[in-house]
């Protein structure tokens, strides 16, 4: 249970994630502490698909022992696992599923039969026949959007699973302080735990403030045509549901394979409409060339944030421009 400490940086929070994305993409249990919704409850994680006997029964050793997977909505309707049955909905709104079992792991509650569950629950390929229900592992239906739509614990775990580019799926259970009084860790104990087991240690909300930078969500929020001088050219806007900012597509012609100016907002330039720096010449003639030659995506980008000071302006250069554009290309593209 080794993985080098974090690197020195100058957010210790930024830190804090990268170490954790490492260690649980080289298959280790990592401490996820819930100081949003449970007043700092700490529990371990790990990816389902790093699912062994031995992490397994190292989870049991130090935890309530009730393991639940965190799954994407998709994986959860796909597999058959519906909600369970409740008429009184708990506090956090948490969603638990029916709990399964492999098919042929037999009884299915030893360290080696919930591993081969878990692991399986993580295959893309898995089948609902694979699973009988009841069963002692418990699947917790993660929400689209993941910490964006819901901060809850739940969440945090598929995102980690996917900012880490494993199966988005990952096994939890709460760490109990002692097992003599069963309580769970809180407070400061979550991090103790973690370095006293040399194991990455983030918050959630940590990891959503990363998320927030990192990964921006532009969402689709309006598709109008232009105008009947511009037949064939509309303005598709965006909201990031990330950050609250707002993004602008000027489309010509078929998205498929128009090629793609992307240009980063900015105020003096583009709001204010000063001349002391290029921007404006530079996002006017990008939408001109678009409409002109009828075939192109002009898109203009809004980072959170101020923008910076022209003529000083970075152009794009800043890395999450592409992210964005990217991700706005392939909505377009469809
Ligand atoms: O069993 C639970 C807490 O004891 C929760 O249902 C489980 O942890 C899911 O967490 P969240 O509601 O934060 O997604």
């Amino acid at each position: 249970m080794s993985v080098a400490s974090p690197p020195a940086v100058l957010d210790p929070a930024a830190g804090r994630v990268q170490h954790t994305l490492r260690a649980l993409a080289a298959g280790e249990p990592i401490v996820l502490v819930d100081d949003v919704r449970r007043d700092g409850e700490g529990a371990l994680v790990l990816p389902a698909e790093a699912a062994t006997p031995h992490w397994i029964a190292l989870l049991v050793q130090h935890t309530t022992g009730f393991l639940r997977v965190a799954m994407e909505e998709a994986a959860c309707d796909r597999l058959e696992l519906p909600l369970m049955r409740c008429d009184r909905i708990d506090r956090f709104g948490s969603a638990l599923c029916v709990t399964v079992d492999g098919a042929d792991v037999g009884t299915g509650i030893s360290a080696s039969a919930r591993a081969r569950t878990i692991k399986a629950l993580a295959r893309p390929d898995a089948h609902p026949d694979e699973f009988i229900r009841p069963g002692h592992v418990v699947p917790v239906r993660a929400r689209d959007g993941g910490l964006f739509a819901r901060e809850g614990r739940a969440e945090a775990v598929v995102d980690l699973m996917r900012l880490a580019a494993l199966a988005p799926a990952g096994v939890f259970s709460e760490i109990v302080v002692s097992e003599l009084t069963g309580e769970i860790a809180r407070g400061g104990e979550p991090a103790r735990f973690a370095a006293e087991h040399e194991l990455a240690c983030v918050s959630i909300s940590d990891f959503a403030g990363h998320r927030r930078r990192v990964d921006p969500q532009p969402v689709r929020t309006g598709d109008t045509p232009v105008g009947d001088a511009f037949s064939g050219v509309r303005l598709v806007s965006y909201r990031d549901i990330a950050d609250e900012t707002g993004h602008l597509a000027i489309v010509a012609g078929d998205p498929r394979d128009a090629p793609v100016v992307v240009h980063r907002e900015c105020v003096n330039g583009n709001v204010l409409g000063l001349s002391t720096c290029d921007c404006g010449l530079r996002w006017r003639s990008a939408v001109e060339s678009v409409v002109r030659s009828g075939r192109g995506i002009a898109i203009s980008i809004r980072l959170p944030g101020a923008s910076p000071a022209c003529p000083a302006c970075d152009h794009g250069t800043d890395p999450r421009v592409a992210v964005v554009a990217e991700r706005i290309v392939q909505d377009l593209r469809g």
